[in-house]
């Protein structure tokens, strides 16, 4: 059996209808997470480098993996899709949104090339002191798969300080709540990567979640990040 499919997917999905976001605990190793993390200064590795303060969404930086992705990555991006993709249909089912998912990566990312978005998405994030990365939404184009998992790969309180991993979610014509996802090195969190239905008195309605990270008080914190669909 995968790595994958040795959580309990049943309890997962209801941490996700629940709260929008499920932990999956230590999906990667330590050695794995220093080996991912270690990446980092291999340039021919990725496709593009980004400074988050040039764009204004926080402080750190990030780079693109280009295909073919690295293991474990390679490996993880169509295991968890296809656990997600069946969640990822009852979701818009709920929401009355229109977009179904096929169950297999290869076919998703398929309809993503039709649709003109070719390049990997998959990221890895590196945060020094008084790095933070502003609430976003991993939008790419038409095609978004509605969820996402970031693997933490640095031991909070060990290798760095602060640097919370943070979900905020809004309902229609209400205030944002927010929460804080506990994390330790080698756990993934999938959450939702725009909307997610939540059940109130007159039905189902679109809850709009972003994510971000608070600021790393001390220390270097990596993040590897698996979006599912690739972008323009
Ligand atoms: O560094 C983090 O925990 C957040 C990374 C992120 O924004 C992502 O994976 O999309
Ligand atoms: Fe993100």
């Amino acid at each position: 059996m995968s790595r994958v499919a040795a959580f309990d997917w049943t309890s997962l999905e209801e941490e996700l209808n629940g709260f929008g976001y499920a932990v999956l605990p230590s999906l990667l190793s330590e050695s794995e997470c220093r080996e991912v993390a270690a990446m980092y200064p291999d340039d021919p590795r990725f496709r593009s480098h980004v400074v988050m303060a040039r764009h204004g969404y926080g402080r750190g930086e990030y780079k693109y993996f280009a295909y073919p992705l690295p293991d474990p990555i390679a490996e993880l991006r169509p295991e968890l899709y296809a656990r997600l993709a069946p969640i990822a249909n009852r979701w818009n089912d709920r929401m009355r949104l229109d977009a179904r998912y096929p169950l297999e990566h290869r076919e998703f990312i398929g309809q993503c090339n039709a649709a003109g978005q070719t390049r990997p998405t998959p990221l890895l994030l590196q945060y020094g002191p008084d790095d933070f990365n502003c609430l976003h939404q991993d939008l790419y184009g038409d095609l978004a798969f509605p969820l996402q998992v970031a693997v933490l790969l640095s031991e909070p309180g060990d290798e760095f300080t602060g640097g919370e991993f943070v979900l905020t979610e809004q309902r229609p014509r209400m205030q944002s709540r927010a929460e804080v996802v506990p994390l330790r090195r080698g756990d993934a969190v999938a959450f939702a990567v725009h909307h997610r239905p939540l059940d109130g008195s007159k039905g189902t309605y679109r809850v709009n979640l972003r994510h971000g990270v608070s600021r790393i008080r001390a220390g270097h914190r990596y993040t590897l990040g698996i979006i599912f669909h690739d972008a323009k």
